[in-house]
């Protein structure tokens, strides 16, 4: 249905996004999964035709949008990361007022308003001055103007960044219901592993602007089936015995934070010798010693050497 091809972004000579290919099917729920700076909204800037790539192609239904982007606007609902909200009127008149660029009026605008306002979890508070609302809820009367135009593709960027627990589950169930029950395409940005884990069917990690790894939750994790994932806690740490650690033969990354040791080694290489014999030699000792099972973040983590929060 949507298509980017070598799709590429520089802004004065630095390179944003580079040579990004995606896909999403009909109906399909796809994440876009990468730590700040990865270039996720480049991305979404450019298919939603918002900036011109540098290079590239952005095909809906195998046809270039890029020279003729209505089409592309008119089934794309877009959901952007800054909220772009009047706060001096009510959700209502926001939404009025956000279905008037659609050159939406009458019947079908307030239908399509009532509509959205519903799914979102806002019909209650529609006379409301949105300066009144939490965080969570302008965020949501955001996606309810992604929604007054019923785009057959819905993109959101990182819609739960910042917002309060409860707005952030309504956003998550409503999103599953748009897909599962309305048949919405979604692609879907974040840093949070479990988010995209929990909502979508594919997703693309993408790091330094590219796509270091696309499939599903079951193709990226077999990445790792080659690899345990151990975690070890400490009683106290130094730099020079993580990087002894870090030589320790069958280990390949190995990431430290406070008193832990998050450590991917080859799968039955009998690390916990050597590092026994290195915490004692750092007058260290080894509190907790645990193999645990693969996740997202730890595929995150073989392919960059980071964790997703970094
Ligand atoms: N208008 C711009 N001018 C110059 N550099 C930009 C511009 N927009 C983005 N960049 C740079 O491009 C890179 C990718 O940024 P982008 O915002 O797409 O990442 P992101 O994955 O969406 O991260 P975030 O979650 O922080 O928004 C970053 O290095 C950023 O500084």
């Amino acid at each position: 249905m949507l298509e980017t091809v070598h799709l590429s972004k520089s802004f004065k000579g630095k390179k944003a996004v580079q040579d990004v290919n995606l896909f999403l099917n009909k109906g399909e729920s796809v994440g876009l999964l990468g730590p700040n700076g990865a270039g996720k909204s480049t991305t979404i800037s450019m298919i939603s035709s918002l900036i011109k790539p540098t290079e590239g192609e952005i095909k809906l239904n195998g046809i270039n949008t890029i020279q003729k982007p209505g089409e592309m606007r008119r089934i794309l609902g877009v959901v952007p990361q800054e909220l772009a909200l009047y706060q001096e009127l009510s959700a209502y008149e926001n939404l009025k007022f956000f279905g008037s660029i659609y050159k939406m009026k009458g019947k079908e605008l307030e239908t399509s308003i009532q509509e959205a306002l519903d799914i979102v979890g806002l019909k209650d508070r529609q006379k409301d001055l949105v300066k009144t609302f939490s965080g969570g809820m302008k965020r949501r009367v955001n996606i309810a103007a992604a929604l007054l135009h019923q785009p057959q593709i819905l993109i959101l960027d990182e819609p739960t960044v910042g917002i309060d627990p409860q707005s952030r589950n309504h956003i998550l169930e409503m999103v599953r219901m748009l897909n599962e029950q309305k048949g919405t395409t979604v692609l879907y940005t974040s840093h949070y592993m479990e988010e995209v884990e929990q909502l979508c069917d594919r997703l693309y990690i993408m790091d330094h602007g590219e796509v270091i790894a696309a499939g599903s939750k079951a193709e990226l994790l077999s990445i790792l089936s080659t690899e345990d994932t151990i975690k070890v806690a400490l009683d106290k740490m130094d730099e020079s015995l993580v990087e002894q650690v870090r030589s320790i033969d069958g280990i390949r990354k190995v990431e430290a934070a406070q008193l832990q040791l998050k450590i991917i080694a080859k799968k039955g290489s009998n690390i916990i010798n050597k590092l026994v014999y290195l915490t004692d030699q750092h007058h260290t000792q080894i509190i907790q010693f645990q193999t645990e099972t693969p996740s997202l973040e730890d595929v995150f983590l073989h392919l960059t050497g980071r964790t997703l929060r970094d």
